[in-house]
């Protein structure tokens, strides 16, 4: 059987922070929202059938005064991050390439200016693209988004980043605001397709069947935007933010069209090892790691939850995939999780396993407690990879 449960819980995003940290804590306070002046993002918007490009000016200026505490803050490629107290939001991207996947307007793009203000952006085809750009040391970062609080993991995204030797250095919640976009003049009833990336289109799905519309995934919610555009298509909209409405020049025919009014999507920012990020002193760490185990039975997920509980560590994820052979009715079954260890010996080598779980803990990768734990769970894992340790960010940022 293949099933994956997550104990992720998506209001988890909602929930104060108030239990014990392995690592002090300053702030101690709840997730805030944060607004991201979208109208910053986007200068003004553009030209109709001009698709305005924003590598320029960085979205996040307001997020970055409200987020850094005025210390110094330094950039650069070959220096450390230093700057922020409250979490990984604000940090001057200022000389940062990131990759990351769609065309320009695509919520990755806005996340990662939000992440990384003055950071320049690349528009990437695949996810994959994107990962391998950072790899082939093209560019500093990619950013990936990892989960929904609609959707819970993105399990491909996921097992892409597992197959790179990558590192996580930073994460970012956006509230994702779904608007429905139509070349100008062109009507709701018109409307017969609607296409959109396909996290978009499930997150959207109640709306969608009460249009009665056919839907057809596309690469990104900015490409769908910018294929309406090119080829002039008169009965299809687009899922897509306001912001790229206003990039490409088209109608907004509906807005907030997301099944749950709290839509927020976690991303994460990854570089090439070492992490050339310090988690600032006074910041909440977070370590990410996987682990591949043997199976059998749940009992290794209780293991796994005593190794931090008895250490009074605080998980904030805990997804459990097993990709045992069949699948869950449609389709084909779900193979085995390939994860790149980096541990061994020698070049890093792609292994395949069955049963893996996937780990947020709170608390530095080198916090006593936290190797404590991990060496726990050496004992009776097959293989654990930490992926990354990075400030928590605890704000939601909103595009408008
Ligand atoms: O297609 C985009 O705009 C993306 O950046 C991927 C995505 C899609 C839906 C929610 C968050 C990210």
């Amino acid at each position: 059987m293949a099933s994956t449960s997550s104990l992720h819980l998506s209001k988890h995003l909602l929930l104060p922070r108030n239990t014990h940290r392995a690592r002090p804590s300053s702030s101690g306070s709840p997730r805030s929202f944060v607004p991201a002046a979208a109208s910053r993002v986007n200068g003004h918007a553009a030209p109709n059938g001009k698709p305005r490009h924003i590598n320029g000016d960085g979205g996040g200026k307001k997020i970055n005064g409200a987020a850094v505490n005025g210390k110094t803050h330094v950039n650069g490629r070959d220096r450390i991050h230093l700057s922020v107290s409250t979490g990984g939001g604000g940090q001057d991207g200022t000389g940062l390439r990131v990759a990351f996947q769609g065309a320009p307007g695509a919520y990755s793009e806005f996340a990662a200016k939000t992440a990384l203000p003055g950071c320049d952006t690349v528009p990437c085809r695949a996810f994959a693209d994107a990962l391998s750009a950072v790899d082939r040391g093209l560019v500093d970062r990619a950013i990936l988004p990892v989960e929904s609080t609609m959707e819970g993991t993105a399990l491909r995204n996921y097992d892409l980043l597992l197959r790179h030797e990558l590192v996580v250095v930073q994460e970012i919640n956006l509230f994702v605001h779904y608007c429905l976009l139509a070349m100008p003049g062109v009507r709701a009833a018109q409307v017969r397709r609607v296409i959109s990336h396909p996290m978009a289109l499930a997150h959207c799905g109640r709306a969608l069947a009460r249009l009665g519309v056919d839907r057809e995934p596309v690469e990104d919610t900015a490409g769908a935007v910018e294929m309406l555009r090119s080829n002039m298509m008169l009965d299809t909209a687009a899922i897509a933010s306001p912001r790229a409405a206003d990039l490409y020049g088209l109608d907004v025919l509906a807005h907030g069209l997301q099944d749950e009014s709290w839509n927020v999507t976690r991303f994460l920012l990854l570089s090439k090892p070492p992490s050339p990020v310090a988690v600032p002193v006074d910041a909440d760490a977070k370590t990410s790691m996987v682990v591949a185990h043997r199976g059998g039975s749940m009992a290794v997920v209780l293991k796994v939850l005593s190794a931090f509980s008895s250490r009074n560590i605080n998980m904030s994820k805990l997804e459990v995939i097993n990709n045992e052979g069949g699948g869950v009715g449609v389709g084909e079954p779900r193979p085995p999780v390939m994860i790149l260890d980096t541990g061994a010996r020698g070049a890093p080598t792609l292994r395949s396993f069955p049963h893996v779980l996937y780990v947020d803990c709170e608390g530095a990768a080198d916090d006593p407690l936290v190797l404590d734990a991990i060496k726990e769970i050496e004992k009776f894992a097959v293989f654990v990879r930490v992926l990354g340790c990075y400030a928590a960010d605890t704000n939601v940022y909103d595009l408008q």
